[in-house]
């Protein structure tokens, strides 16, 4: 799961994503430079990304774009046009196969078929928040290959499982825009100066509380939740805990990270299976957060171990402090 080296390296403040990502490289004697490449593609795409976000009003970029995706969801015309961006970006870098896109059914090959990695993303995560000018993000997560560079990339390639990622990250855009992302050495974050036109590291070795007091879900509904979480939540209400919910898996979960909490979203009886995908939304926020020091489970099992079969596939999603995600998903488990 690691793409570089064991060497962490110590970068101070303030150091450009570019020269971070140079380090990183440097420090790793198996590199190659295409996955360095890779993800300067998606910090360019996220920052043209950025600009479409922070002038959508005036652009009249809001609202739908009047189709649905495969999940029955009406598409946010921000979603299309991040879906195409990031698209743009990851073909014309030309350091990835085929990329697997909330916005369509099928694995998207990009005209390289020589590259070895591919990847799988949730251009823009929140979307009921676009019009409402509330944080929204952009999640992805990267595999090499198992198919042989130079044929086509197949599904297969997208469901090795979570722990076959060699990278995973997320763009927040929020009262600032931030990437944070991991390549299984830590989680480090960088804040985007749009006036500079970079990101610089504003987050070194990001790690989360053990423990924490900040729950997040959707308690509208609650009722269908199953005993153990509708218990834990009443308990934490009980103790006091804050609620916060931004309705943005992305916000959510960077705050608690930042802070320590814990974010659910069970199954409920409008979606059995859990609304949230495994492959673009569950993997890589699950393998942030352990990398960071946290926990992420299905309600029942670790989740970077859940066996995905299908590329939308869709998972109850536990994630968070430690000490708070073992014990609901302890309390889950004994009343199934
Ligand atoms: O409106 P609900 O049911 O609370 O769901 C909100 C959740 O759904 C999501 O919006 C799903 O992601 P998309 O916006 O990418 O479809 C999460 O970001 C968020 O946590
Ligand atoms: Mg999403
Ligand atoms: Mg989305």
């Amino acid at each position: 799961m690691n793409a570089y080296s064991e060497d962490v390296v110590a970068v101070p403040v303030g150091t450009t994503l570019d020269r971070f990502i140079k380090r990183q490289q440097q420090a790793s004697p198996a590199a190659t430079g295409e996955l360095s490449q890779l993800l300067r593609d998606i910090a360019l795409a996220a920052k043209i990304v950025q600009r479409e976000i922070s002038r959508a009003g005036l652009l009249a970029v809001t609202g739908s774009f009047g189709t649905e995706n495969q999940h029955g969801e009406a598409q946010q015309k921000l979603d299309v046009i991040a879906h195409i961006r990031f698209l743009r970006a990851l073909r014309n870098g030309g350091e990835v196969a085929a990329v697997v896109s909330e916005e369509e059914d099928q694995v998207i090959h990009t005209g390289n078929p020589g590259s070895k990695y591919v990847v799988a993303i949730d251009p823009l995560d929140g979307s009921s928040n676009i019009d409402v000018n509330v944080s929204i993000g952009t999640i992805f997560s990267i595999y090499r290959r198992q198919s042989q560079p130079g044929t086509p990339a197949v599904e297969a390639d997208f469901l090795q499982g979570g722990l076959q990622q060699v990278a995973a990250g997320y763009v927040l855009y929020g009262t600032s825009t931030l990437l944070v992302y991991t390549t299984g050495q830590g989680v480090n974050g960088f804040t985007y100066n749009s006036s500079l036109g970079e990101f610089f590291l504003s987050h070194p070795t990001l790690t989360t509380p053990v423990d924490g007091r900040i729950y997040s879900c959707n308690e509208g509904n609650i009722v269908d939740y199953p005993l153990a979480i509708q218990q834990f939540i009443t308990a934490c209400q009980q103790a006091r805990f804050t609620a916060r919910y931004i309705g943005a898996l992305i916000a959510d979960v960077h705050r608690n990270l930042l802070k320590g909490g814990i974010y659910l979203y069970p199954a409920t009886q409008a979606a059995p299976a859990g609304k949230l995908r495994l492959l673009y939304e569950g993997f890589p926020m699950a393998f942030l957060i352990e990398q960071a020091g946290g926990s992420a489970t299905d309600g029942q099992q670790r989740l970077l171990t859940k066996p995905i079969s299908t590329l939308h596939q869709r998972t109850p999603l536990i994630i968070g402090s430690t000490q708070l995600v073992d014990l609901v998903t302890q309390q889950n488990k004994l009343l199934l």
